[in-house]
């Protein structure tokens, strides 16, 4: 799972594969309408769009928290279908942008520990994978620590740590970068960068999805609007007004290049 993130193979088989996904939520209200997309396995793609695109409805699909749409989502070749799910949510980690919500044991051992553990690993492998996924998020010293002692950036990094400890092939973010301060917002953009993971990354901090993301998706009223190198999309003023999208006060995209 370290080392350098592997570049995209233009023939290996797609990581994701989103194909014609509508979504209706019980009320009534249509979120998603026809979202196609594929992700190459060790991409990282940021997901944008303005608020009530249907960013989070999307990602929601990805491991089949929300199903009932019409249209197909694979990870690397399995449906996302009731019959697949352990094995999905082993593939496909989703870190939620309140850590909080991701966070719910006495330790953060036991919080790490609980995905792996319900999978069955035990005893030796299972401290191994705990200090493995807290190394890999600068946290290992926290580990006998109750998470609602640690600070914000710090339950961020431990909810990333326990979707890490899965082993997953995707890595989804929700909104990465948000409540961090600027050394914690650079200290989790290079351990993403180190994984060697597939990333679709939910944000509304666009200098931070075109630092770590090549490609960008932007997701409008339901459907894809664009799918392109991020700093191309970003540069498109027509494109970024249409969409509600803006870079901070002078800000110029063609300055940063997304490191791979
Ligand atoms: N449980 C729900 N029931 C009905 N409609 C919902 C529900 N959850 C979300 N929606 C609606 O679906 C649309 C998409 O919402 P979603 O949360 O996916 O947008 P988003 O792009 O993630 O927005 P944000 O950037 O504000 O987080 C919105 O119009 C929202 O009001």
């Amino acid at each position: 799972m370290t080392g350098p993130a592997a570049a995209p193979v233009p023939d290996a088989p797609a990581s994701l594969d989103v194909s014609g996904l509508a979504f209706a939520y019980p009320d009534g209200h249509q979120a998603l309408f026809g979202v196609d997309f594929c992700v190459a396995r060790g991409e990282r793609v940021a997901l944008l769009g303005p608020n009530g695109a249907g960013k989070t409805t999307l990602v929601l699909h990805l491991n089949g928290i929300l199903t009932g749409g019409t249209g197909t989502v694979t990870v690397a070749g399995l449906p996302v279908d009731k019959r697949n799910m352990a094995e999905i949510r082993r593939r496909v980690g989703i870190v939620f942008q309140d850590p909080d919500d991701q966070l719910f044991m006495p330790t953060v051992r036991e919080d790490v520990a609980f995905g792996p553990a319900a999978a069955g690993v035990k005893g030796a492998e299972l401290e191994a994978c705990v200090d493995r996924a807290l190394t890999l998020v600068g946290m290992a010293e926290f580990k006998d620590r109750p998470p609602h002692h640690l600070s914000f950036g710090q339950r961020r990094r431990v909810a990333v740590a326990t979707v890490l400890a899965m082993e997953p092939e995707i890595l989804v973010l929700d909104e990465p970068s948000s409540n961090l301060d600027p050394a914690s917002r650079r200290e989790l953009a290079d351990i993403l960068r180190s994984l060697d993971v597939t990333v679709l990354m939910v944000t509304h901090d666009l200098p931070y999805a075109l630092e770590l993301c090549p490609r960008a998706l932007i997701l409008s009223d339901g459907a894809i609007a664009a799918d392109g190198p991020t700093a191309a999309l970003l540069s498109d003023d027509d494109l970024m007004r249409a969409h509600r999208l803006e870079l901070p006060f002078g800000f110029d995209p063609r300055s940063v290049r997304a490191s791979g």
